[in-house]
């Protein structure tokens, strides 16, 4: 049974819809990017899973036993207020400190548990926010534009945490973000929105589809090749074809 079932979702915020017909499952242990310029209602689409935005139309249904775990773009602590790691990711009440020790294992960063909140580096401070999401043991991993603010090779690290993540605990992932071709290397699937359901599939052949190439231009191909293996055969660009790809 998949973790989340949209479908035919429409999102309006008074009169302006900024979703319409989406539909989209997501899969135990899978890993999906969200893809889509400024404004296309990815940050909406993220919402409504979590159920803080109604829909207008459609409907959204968990899995019986979703678990989630949100990571959030960034979060604003007062740098005066002196508070270590641990306390912070203590501070939802009833976490053991195996659970504080074995979240911060898996978010790649074991020895922080001691270190000041103030004093981490960005890409510290995101691996701190990946751990609080895995205190829970989520099945489904949300992260929306998590990587804000990194420079690529620690965005790229990041990603391949994920990817970590995944690999130790079969969570799903849903993400978005707007570096496309380190996101997209890390993704078993990607789903290019605006507004709409444009294009989805394979990493490679949502980076080859006009819908996409109209939205961000052909540069991600070349790019993607650095990250994963060159695809080295034609795509039909039919749109129902390439939900049967997705699915080979
Ligand atoms: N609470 C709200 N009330 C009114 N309009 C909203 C609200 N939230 C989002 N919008 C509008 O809905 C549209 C989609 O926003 P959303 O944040 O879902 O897009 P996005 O693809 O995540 O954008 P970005 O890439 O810029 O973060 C935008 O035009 C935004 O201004």
């Amino acid at each position: 049974m998949s973790l989340v079932n949209v479908e035919n979702l429409s999102v309006s915020y008074g009169a302006k819809t900024v979703l319409a017909h989406v539909s989209l499952a997501i899969e135990p242990g899978e890993i999906v990017t969200i893809v889509g310029p400024n404004g296309s209602g990815k940050t909406s689409l993220l919402r409504s899973i979590i159920g803080a935005v109604k829909p207008s139309r459609g409907r959204v249904t968990h899995g019986p036993d979703l678990r989630v775990g949100y990571v959030p773009q960034r979060l604003h602590i007062d740098p005066t207020l002196p508070m270590t790691v641990a306390r912070f990711l203590r501070l939802p009440g009833g976490v053991a400190p195996a659970g504080i020790d074995d979240a911060l294992t898996q978010a790649g960063v074991p020895d922080l548990s001691t270190a000041q909140m103030s004093q981490l580096s960005g890409g510290q401070f995101q691996r701190v926010l990946l751990a609080r999401a895995l205190i829970g043991k989520p099945n489904l991993l949300l992260l929306d534009e998590a990587t804000q603010g990194l420079d690529q090779p620690g965005s790229a690290a990041f990603y391949r945490q994920i990817e970590t993540v995944r690999r130790d605990t079969g969570c799903a992932v849903l993400m978005i973000s707007h570096e496309l071709h380190v996101v997209m290397s890390a993704s078993d699937r990607v789903i290019c929105l605006n507004g709409h359901v444009c294009c989805e599939g394979t990493p490679e052949v949502v980076a080859s589809a006009p819908e996409y190439r109209a939205l961000f231009g052909s540069g991600t191909m070349g790019a993607l090749a650095l990250y994963r293996h060159d695809h080295d055969h034609a795509h039909d660009h039919d749109h129902r074809h390439e939900h049967t790809e997705a699915a080979e």
